[in-house]
């Protein structure tokens, strides 16, 4: 029965993917969305519809028969069909804890069945080695998004593409651009957007959060399209996507039934062709964009010449336009939102432990002296290093991962895992194991460079560092963005930690994210200044030009893109449309681990 709604489901997704344009001009009548919109607001019809739908599940689902010697998983209770469609927090660190505290009750891996689905949760880094390493090619697909209609089946989202040979083509594309360009440290564009950075935080440090989000789109749209300037595009269409890929995004997400609704009376599915169209229009243009400047001689060096280049590698002939458009820009919009979270936490780490900014300049002062740190200064620098590795392991990006689905039937310890069934590492309990990671939910960056943590490795010209850090996934499916990140985390938590001192302007908040998927710590008011006045002078004259981005809301001939990097009022934080909310101050304070788990060794 489940299988049988899941596959009309991805037949119907498929289907409406295809006519996505003709629905975006369609005139949806408004007659039929305020049908919707009254049945969305009544709470009431909704549970009726939980509750015909759990009982016809129970009529007409039958029990799975097992072969001998398979038991099923442990699984959380829940109704029959509709599972425990409540258990879902909204927040990933939230669902990182709910979930991680079952661990003691269920076991490492247990199931959890909601809307006819079955998830699989994995709480320890080996499950999730033996599932989604050892037997990658079993755990390689994507799951269906309610509100991101066809995005599993179409061509559109690298990381959120189901398993086929298009995924193939686009993640070889992608290992080729970055194994090409990471010797190049991305073509220097990441050295280049730090000293922008710098300026801008100099100039205007209450905005620093927004500085920040900046960098991020700048410095990808310049490895991608040798034109910074196209980050504005990126930062116009991350939010609405990574809103409607998140539990906390459209009411869908929860109430997946509703992804049963036909075009006509599916306001979901009209803001979803209306925002694949929206990415289209961004990715088109910045490859155009980047194809004329290539054609007539002055571009710049970027991912995007490498598929246009004559003599362009197989993984790159292997793309035609409408792919190479979306490969790229897929990749590089996931780039400033996971970037942005770690940059975010880096202000946060030095704000809750004052001792550490001192720590690191020492080390940077003594290795880089008048100079900014660079790559080459890796082998040398343990200490900035192990801040970066810190931070990735203490506020993760993507504290839940991104869930690999089961392609057959597997058995794992005697227990069965249906094909189709959702899986998901615990990525940030995992990184908490107490035995591993002592004191796991603090910051302690010591613990990859002083001997007497479990962590340590040497030698210390190598470790530590980020190449296969559980934070980026597993397997076939893993980040292809590791060489980037740490790039752009070693160069600018060291260009920060050289040029200013940073310290809490009031109350500093603890775990207070952002609702979605990829997370990121709120903003929070500090004091920010140059060392010395030799630094700044270097920063001032080190940067003509700082490439700020927002807009007064009057101003003239705003782009497309440019509608939506609008300042309210000049002292207004930017909050990137939900994604970087100011802290709110402490009668917002969660505090972790949740009671039931305080003094457990989980
Ligand atoms: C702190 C930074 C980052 C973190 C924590 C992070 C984390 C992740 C995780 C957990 C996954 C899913 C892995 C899995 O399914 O097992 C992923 C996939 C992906 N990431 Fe990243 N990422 C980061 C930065 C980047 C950057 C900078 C890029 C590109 C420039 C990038 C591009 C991608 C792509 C294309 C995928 C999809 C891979 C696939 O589905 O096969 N990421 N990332």
């Amino acid at each position: 029965m489940a299988a049988s709604i899941r596959e009309a489901a991805a037949a119907y997704s498929m289907n409406a993917a295809s006519n996505a344009t003709d629905a975006f001009t369609a005139d949806v009548s408004s007659s039929s969305l305020s049908i919707v919109s009254t049945l969305l607001n009544n709470k009431l019809a909704v549970l009726f519809a939980v509750l015909v739908i759990a009982v016809v599940g129970k009529i007409v689902s039958g029990g799975q028969k097992l072969p001998e010697g398979v038991k099923p998983l442990p699984i959380l209770p829940g109704l029959p069909w509709a599972g425990r469609f409540w258990d879902v927090p909204s927040e990933g660190i939230a669902s990182a804890w709910h979930f991680g505290a079952l661990h003691k009750k269920y076991g490492p891996i247990y199931a959890w069945k909601v809307m006819g689905t079955v998830h699989v949760w994995i709480e320890t880094d080996k499950v999730a080695r033996d599932l989604f390493t050892k037997r990658q090619r079993k755990y390689c697909d994507r799951n269906g998004l309610p509100a991101a209609v066809g995005i599993r089946e179409g061509k559109e989202v690298l990381p959120l593409m189901g398993f086929s040979d298009v995924f193939k083509r686009y993640k070889n594309f992608m290992h080729y651009i970055m194994k090409y360009s990471a010797p190049k440290a991305f073509y220097g564009w990441p050295a280049s957007e730090n000293k922008k950075t710098l300026r801008r935080l100099l100039e205007n440090p209450d905005r620093w959060s927004e500085h920040l989000i900046i960098h991020c789109a700048r410095t990808i749209a310049g490895t991608a399209w040798g034109d910074p300037d196209h980050g504005k595009k990126l930062l116009s269409i991350v939010p609405e996507l990574l809103k409607a890929v998140s539990p906390a995004g459209p009411i869908i997400n929860k109430l997946t039934f509703l992804a049963n609704l036909p075009w006509q009376l599916s306001p979901f599915k009209v803001a979803e062709a209306r925002r694949k169209k929206e990415m289209q229009d961004a990715f088109y243009e910045a490859l155009n964009d980047a194809t004329e400047r290539y054609k007539n001689g002055t571009g710049e060096e970027c991912w995007s010449q490498l598929w246009l280049q004559s003599d362009k590698s197989d993984e790159a002939k292997a793309l035609d336009y409408h792919e190479a458009a979306h490969a790229i820009g897929s990749s590089s919009f996931v780039a400033i939102a996971t970037i942005g979270g770690p940059l975010h936490a880096f202000f946060l780490a030095v704000c809750q432990n004052p001792e550490w900014l001192p720590r690191l300049q020492q080390e940077i002062d003594s290795v880089c002296g008048d100079r900014l740190p660079g790559p080459e200064d890796m082998p040398n620098m343990p200490a900035l290093r192990a801040t970066v590795k810190e931070i990735v392991r203490w506020r993760q990006s993507t504290p839940l991962g991104v869930p690999h689905v089961a392609m057959e039937d597997d058995v794992y310890e005697g227990y069965l895992i249906p094909k189709g069934a959702i899986c998901h590492a615990n990525n940030y309990l995992i990184s908490r194991e107490p035995k591993q990671f002592p004191r796991g939910n603090e910051f302690v960056p010591e613990r990859w460079i002083d001997s007497s943590y479990p962590t340590y490795k040497e030698p210390l010209t190598e470790f530590p560092n980020i190449r296969g850090d559980i934070a980026f996934g597993y397997g076939m499916r893993a980040c292809p963005g590791v060489d980037l990140t740490n790039l752009e985390l070693f160069t600018l938590f060291g260009a920060l930690a050289w040029s200013f001192n940073i310290s809490p302007k009031g109350a500093v908040p603890r775990y207070e994210v952002n609702p979605y998927v990829i997370t990121m710590p709120s903003p929070f008011p500090i004091n920010l200044s140059a060392r010395s006045e030799e630094k700044k002078k270097f920063i001032l004259e080190g940067c003509d030009d700082a490439g700020y981005w927002l807009k007064d809301k009057d101003a003239p001939n705003l782009t497309r893109w440019e509608k939506k990097l609008i300042h309210e009022d000049e002292s207004a934080q930017y909050t990137w449309e939900g994604l970087t909310t100011p802290y709110q101050g402490h009668d917002q304070v969660k505090v972790y681990p949740p009671i039931e788990m305080v003094g457990q060794d989980w």
